[in-house]
């Protein structure tokens, strides 16, 4: 298996990148198994912005190949909050629940048809001396009006996608990676990682970069 770094340390995260990335014989190691003390400053306005951010400075830091996710949820009726502040909505302790509650009190009357959203993710994929790429997914839906299900992270108990009835929360791990945003991301950069998996031509001559 080849390896490839991811830079994170959301344990959802990996294991979702963990589980997509295994069938191109990749094997994903994140900031967890690395180094916890990293921390880069999101400083972007953009998922893009901070993707590419988070991707470059591990690229750079460790001299190979990095991938790294920026995603979040955008409310509609709330102007796209929390978007880029998904993860501290509700404080700087980034607690998944206190920031679902956070968001069922903000949208506490309002009514089912105007509780759309979606879920965003935003995948980078900088390498040493040539150019960073980056790909957005996004998986529209609308907010329970109570939390349901135990699987999945963050907000996935209160959002419920598109075509289903049930919160992502609700979702097999395989259901979830058919249908969700970071999928829908990490389809955009296949080739590149099935180029990564059989470390073939230079990636910048066989795709398309930004
Ligand atoms: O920056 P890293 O280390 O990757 O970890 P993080 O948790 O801080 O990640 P983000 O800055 O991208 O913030 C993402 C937040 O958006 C939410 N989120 C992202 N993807 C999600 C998903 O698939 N299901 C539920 N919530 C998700 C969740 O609350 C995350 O904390
Ligand atoms: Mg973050």
């Amino acid at each position: 298996m080849k390896e490839l770094i991811v830079a994170t340390k959301n344990p959802g995260k990996v294991d979702e990148f963990r589980q997509m990335f295994s069938k191109y014989d990749i094997y994903v190691k994140s900031l967890l198994d690395i180094d916890r003390s990293i921390d880069i400053e999101e400083t972007g306005s953009t998922f893009e912005e901070n993707a590419v951010i988070k991707a470059e400075a591990m690229a750079e830091h460790f001299g190979v190949p990095v991938v790294a996710d920026d995603s979040g949820l955008e409310v509609d009726v709330l102007n796209g909050e929390p978007g880029v502040y998904s993860a501290r909505y509700a404080g700087i302790e980034k607690d998944d629940g206190k920031n679902t509650e956070k968001l069922l009190k903000e949208l506490y009357d309002v009514p089912e048809e105007k509780r759309t959203a979606r879920f965003v993710c935003a995948v980078a994929v900088a390498r040493p001396g040539e150019s960073t790429f980056v790909r957005r997914g996004t998986c529209e839906g609308t907010i329970a009006i109570e939390p349901q299900g135990t699987n999945g992270f963050g907000y996935d108990p209160v959002f419920i996608p598109e075509g289903s009835s049930r919160t992502m929360a609700e979702h097999s791990s395989e259901e979830k990676n058919a249908i969700s945003h970071r999928h829908h991301a990490i389809q955009q950069i296949e080739e590149w990682l099935k180029l990564k998996a059989n470390r073939g031509e230079s990636y910048a001559k066989s795709f398309n970069c930004e």
